[in-house]
């Protein structure tokens, strides 16, 4: 590690280092895994851990024929966090703290800031942040979905320098080693793009949730944000030595030359637009005072509200901005249908610019 000089890492650990067996959590891979933990930290490196298995320790406890349903798992879930938790605490003599998160919580920019700041009280204070999803409340809209993803977005607001996941393989093959004996392992990739998207396949194992599918566009995400990423085995105890000797044992994903600026990744990998609004002309004409007036709009695209990120786009295509909407799609569709109104003026006055100075992060040029 010495070699990598890294400052404070994310690791993720998949479902099948927690509950092999799926019977329960089990020590067998997590035994290494702590010692990891524990020899980076003396090495002067801050750890944050990215947990999955919740649902899989949970599992032993529930009903084989009912373990399929939505319902079952989210209990499944909840019972095997804490069974999950109590194993990993019982390997540290330092205190840890969990973090159950959804996307909810990391696109909302005021929850994200507060989970920032969580994060780092913990790291000063030398407690393990240990995270997963909340998945006993979420639902469609409210979850990320996978840990991969999960474990990218908390490593970008985490400020970290390398994201770290553990699963069942060597790293990233050009197929699915699981059904394929010619598979070969790509040991390093440079960048990410649909050719390396072709090569990931769907989990095999009856706990994993993605696949490679998902681990790349975790590698994505963090590569973005100037955050070196491995996956890698954490079946193989030789993996752990080899990254202390500051080897890479698996596959490492480069990081972007030029990382995006904090706001624009929150904005393009953490929140999402969940619209857009055109505007008239280039980036220096419609965002010179970092504003957007409602009578500068000359398209509103998709349903947005009050706080929900939007791209801000010219009518030539140019991807100009991203930006919290002061406005929903519906008020500005209102006002560009009743433009001469005096209700329509005084609303706009009342509100005041559709982005405000404060809430936008200029798109490079492209
Ligand atoms: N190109 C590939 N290279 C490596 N593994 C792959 C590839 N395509 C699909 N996979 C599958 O991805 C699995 C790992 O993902 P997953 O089961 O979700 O693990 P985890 O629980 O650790 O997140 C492997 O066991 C393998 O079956
Ligand atoms: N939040 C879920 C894990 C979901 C997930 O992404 O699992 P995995 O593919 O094993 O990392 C749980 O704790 O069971």
């Amino acid at each position: 590690m010495q070699k990598f000089k890294w400052r404070r890492i994310v690791l993720k650990v998949g479902s099948a280092l927690i509950a092999p067996e799926q019977d329960g959590c089990r020590s067998r891979y997590l035994l290494t895994i702590a010692q990891f933990i524990v020899r980076c930290r003396a090495q002067g490196i801050e750890v944050i851990l990215v947990s999955s298995g919740s649902v899989a320790a949970g599992s032993h406890l529930f009903p084989e024929q009912e373990k399929r349903s939505v319902t079952m798992k989210k209990a499944m879930a909840a019972a095997g966090q804490t069974e999950m938790m109590a194993m990993w605490d019982r390997f540290f003599d330092f205190p840890s703290a969990q973090i159950l998160l959804t996307h909810g919580d990391l696109r909302d920019r005021e929850r994200y800031t507060s989970i920032r700041e969580t994060v780092f009280t913990l790291l000063e204070h030398g407690v393990l942040p240990i995270i997963n999803e909340n998945d006993t409340v979420t639902t469609d809209d409210l979850k990320v979905g996978d840990n991969d993803n999960l474990s990218a977005m908390v490593a970008a607001a985490a400020d970290a320098d390398a994201l770290m996941i553990f699963s069942d393989v060597d790293g990233l093959y050009d197929k699915n080693p699981n059904l394929n004996e010619d598979a070969v392992l790509l040991p390093e990739i440079d960048s990410i793009d649909e050719s390396i998207y072709a090569m990931a396949g769907c989990a095999t194992s009856a706990v994993g949730t993605g696949g490679m599918k998902t681990k790349i566009e975790a590698a994505e995400k963090a590569t973005s944000h100037g955050i070196t990423t491995f996956i890698l085995n954490g079946f193989k105890e030789q993996t752990f030595n080899r990254l202390l000797e500051g080897d890479n044992p698996g596959t490492i994903f480069k990081p972007y030359d030029k990382p995006m600026q904090e706001a624009v990744h929150w904005m393009t990998h953490t929140a999402n637009e969940q619209g857009e609004v055109v505007v008239e002309g280039s980036i220096d004409k419609s965002t010179e005072d970092g504003c957007i007036r409602s009578d500068e709009i000359v398209a509103v695209h998709g349903e947005f509200g009050v706080g929900d990120t939007i791209l801000v786009r010219s009518d030539d295509g140019t991807r100009l901005a991203k930006a919290t909407a002061n406005y929903s799609s519906c008020l500005l569709n209102f006002i560009a249908d009743n433009e001469q109104s005096e209700f329509s003026e005084k609303m706009q006055d009342s509100i005041g610019p559709v982005v405000s100075e404060k809430d936008i992060a200029l798109l490079e040029k492209s």
